[in-house]
């Protein structure tokens, strides 16, 4: 399959009933490992792997002996405190043969709506890609309580995989695409190829999961194509319980692809530009023509600096003379700005007090 075979940057999510075996509660290690192998595969031609992984509270509930009827709250909280350990050790073994190092990241809702917060996670783990470690991602569920919770990993997964720039989103599942209706109760349903816009009709073929174990069925899922293709990112749903789910996919194994509607990059300027903006930094001809080259905007070149701003919050790029640049996400507030503005980035811990980031606006982070 080309777009597996392509992608830069792809995001697979593994649910739960993939990882725990269903009747003994147990990890799955020889599955883990076989997967492991393929993100090896992926790693090697140069692509960048984000996992989400879920199977804490599944894990966590054997370890504990809770019986596997619906858990309260806290104990899903508490089963998935106890589970995310063994689940993040599993990861951590089965790539390591592979010379693969992970790393672990808890995260809430709340962690990608708040721009700041969102901010930081997409530089760490831009950094962790850099290093060629593999990022896993799984829902900070002992923190997060219903209201500010995603409860299910495929929206998670869609938000990383946009907050990543993803070209791909890989959900692996106990099904092997979008089905017309759901194929555990209706025998005369028949798995989608393609879709290429989310309609209310696709929307109404998803239905809930179906075991015990999982959380989300097929409405999360599509909700997640929703983000993900939105945001320029394919998505793919298949079956991932036999071994080497991802080797299968370029094998010839059966999915839906949900196709994207502009590439990552391209979304992303667009959702910057749509901010409304907080403040006006005023830049000097040579940051103005540093921008026009496509670089970042450092403190440098800033002369003055309107309004009053926060960290990662949208600003308007202008000449001294006037014209408008652009507009970008600014990693410092208004007060760091004014007192930065003109001098060299390796000035910024001596005047701040604490070391900073190199560049006041990043290139992704703008668009002009
Ligand atoms: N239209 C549909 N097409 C396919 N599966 C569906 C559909 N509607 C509901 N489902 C259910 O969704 C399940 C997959 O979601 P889920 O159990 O949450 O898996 P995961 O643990 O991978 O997130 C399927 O096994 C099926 O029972
Ligand atoms: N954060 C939870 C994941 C919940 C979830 O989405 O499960 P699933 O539907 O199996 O992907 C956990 O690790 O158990």
């Amino acid at each position: 399959m080309a777009i597996l075979t392509e992608a830069r940057r792809v995001v697979v999510k593994i649910g739960s009933a993939l990882l725990v075996d269903r009747a003994t509660g147990a990890l799955r290690t020889d599955w883990l490992e076989a997967i492991s192998e393929d993100i090896h595969a992926l790693k090697a031609r140069g692509a960048d792997v984000v996992l989400v992984s879920s199977g804490s509270i599944a894990l966590g509930r054997v370890i504990l002996k809770l019986r596997m009827t619906q858990l309260a709250l806290e104990q899903s909280q508490a089963a998935a405190a106890v589970g995310q350990i063994s689940l993040a050790r599993a990861w951590q073994q089965a790539l390591a043969p592979h010379g693969l190092t992970a790393a672990q990241i808890l995260v809430t809702l709340e962690d990608s709506a708040d721009r700041r917060r969102y901010l930081n996670m997409r530089a760490t783990m831009d950094t962790l890609l850099g290093f060629g470690v593999v990022p896993i991602v799984n829902e900070n569920d002992t923190v997060a309580t219903d209201e500010i919770r995603y409860g299910d990993n495929d929206r998670l997964a869609a938000q990383v995989a946009v907050t990543v720039g993803a070209d791909l989103l890989v959900l692996l599942s106990d099904v092997d695409g979008l089905y017309t209706g759901n194929p555990n109760s209706d025998p005369e349903a028949r798995r989608l190829d393609v879709v290429t816009e989310i309609t209310p009709q696709i929307e109404a073929m998803a239905g809930d999961a179906g075991s015990g174990l999982s959380k989300g069925g097929m409405k999360t899922k599509v909700m997640a194509a929703k983000t993900a293709t939105a945001s320029g990112c394919a998505m793919i749903i298949s079956h991932g319980a036999e071994m080497h789910p991802l080797r299968r996919l370029t094998e010839g194994a059966p999915f839906t692809l949900f196709t994207p509607h502009l590439d990552p990059h391209a979304a992303r300027k667009r959702w910057i530009a749509a901010m409304k903006p907080q403040g006006t930094l005023r830049v000097d001809d040579g940051a103005a023509r540093a921008l026009a080259a496509g670089k970042s905007l450092l403190p440098a070149g800033l002369r003055t600096v309107e309004g009053d701003f926060g960290r990662g919050e949208p600003v308007t790029i202008r000449t001294l003379a006037g014209q408008t640049l652009g507009q970008g996400l600014t990693r410092y507030t208004a007060a760091e700005a004014r007192a930065i503005a003109g001098h060299h980035s390796s000035e910024i811990e001596q005047i701040l007090g604490y070391p900073g980031r190199a560049v006041l606006i990043h290139r992704d982070d703008m668009a002009v």
